[in-house]
């Protein structure tokens, strides 16, 4: 098949184009750059640098040519979309609108697109959250994601554009910027490796469901064959960030303690996901936080030489 991967220069995109082409798919991304990385490019791929905004996208891709679209490339960080909503909303919104507008032109059949289970839900009502909890936002980012989701179903009523929607926690490995949007795994090891303390925000006490990026590629994958789902991907297992210090500590004989610092403001206090429907079709988390921090830590000391 012929893929358009979105961001496909990104953390998570570029992780999805190398799983892609090892199945022997064609893929081209579409990345700005802005937060992507000319070095996460699968040198197989066909590289466009363009944005998902230009309402002149189709000079520059063929979508005649392309059989699904997966959109990954977003403005992804919560603190920025409080900052400035708008350009949240233009990039998330409107440029998956703009997508979608593609796809219909040209009669593209598949989007497989990216959302947010730790932002869309809001604070849980119940634990571990499933697919059909209420979805209550707390911050632009968590309802411009949703607002993608909805355009994306409405695409499918009125155009029949078949879609899965895949719903991240949080999402941690290779090629996770350290010094970029978001990410406390890599943060952490990142700030031990040049002799600083992590800095913990609040008691701690504060859950997360890490899920490895390799898996969440696997899920892409995967959902080429899903059709017209909404599905959680997260590994359904609660970690606090004392705990998570606490393995990677260990796993780089890190002695010293972390820094606590004041809580981080409007975040949730415990989520983590509850992943059955991923299970029912096929799909299950592989790499646990032991094993994936352990990559992590390597990929970094790599990376400093
Ligand atoms: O230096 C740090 C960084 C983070 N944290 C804590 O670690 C947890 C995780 O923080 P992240 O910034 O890694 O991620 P968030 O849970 O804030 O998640 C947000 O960022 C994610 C990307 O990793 C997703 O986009 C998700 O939807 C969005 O809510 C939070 O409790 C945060 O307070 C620290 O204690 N110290």
């Amino acid at each position: 098949m012929k893929i358009l991967v979105t961001g496909g220069a990104g953390f998570i995109g570029s992780h999805i184009v190398d799983e892609l082409i090892k199945n022997g798919h064609e893929v081209v991304i579409l990345d700005n750059l802005v937060t992507g990385n000319k070095n996460n490019i699968n040198p197989k791929a066909e590289f466009v640098e363009g944005d998902i905004t230009n309402k002149n996208l189709d000079e520059k891709i063929d979508f005649q040519d392309i059989d699904v679209v997966i959109h990954q490339a977003a403005q992804i960080n919560v603190r920025k979309s409080v900052e400035d909503p708008i350009y949240d909303g233009d990039v998330n919104v409107l440029g998956t609108l703009n997508i979608l507008e593609n796809m219909r032109r040209y009669d593209v059949k598949k989007i497989i697109y990216a959302s947010s289970g730790g932002a869309v839900y809001g604070e849980p009502e119940y634990l571990p959250v499933d697919e059909n909890h209420p979805i209550a936002p707390l911050s632009p980012y968590g309802l411009s994601k949703y607002c993608g989701e909805e355009y994306i179903k409405l695409y499918n009523r009125l155009y029949g554009i078949e879609y899965c929607i895949l719903r991240y926690s949080n999402v941690y490995g290779e090629r996770q910027d350290p010094r970029g949007e978001a990410g406390v795994i890599s943060i952490f090891i990142d700030r031990i490796l040049n002799n600083k303390n992590p800095i913990i925000f609040g008691d701690g006490n504060q859950t997360r469901d890490f899920v490895y990026v390799k898996d969440v590629a696997r899920a892409n994958l995967m959902a080429l064959d899903w059709k017209n789902e909404i599905v959680n991907i997260g590994t359904g297992k609660e970690t606090s960030v004392n705990e998570l210090f606490k393995i990677i500590a260990d796993e780089l004989n890190y002695e010293d303690k972390p820094i606590y610092d004041k809580p981080r403001e409007g975040e949730v206090r415990r989520i983590y996901l509850d992943i059955k429907k991923a299970e029912m079709l096929g799909w299950k988390p592989e790499v646990d936080l032991k094993e994936g921090i352990k990559r992590v830590v390597n990929w970094m000391k790599q990376m400093q030489g």
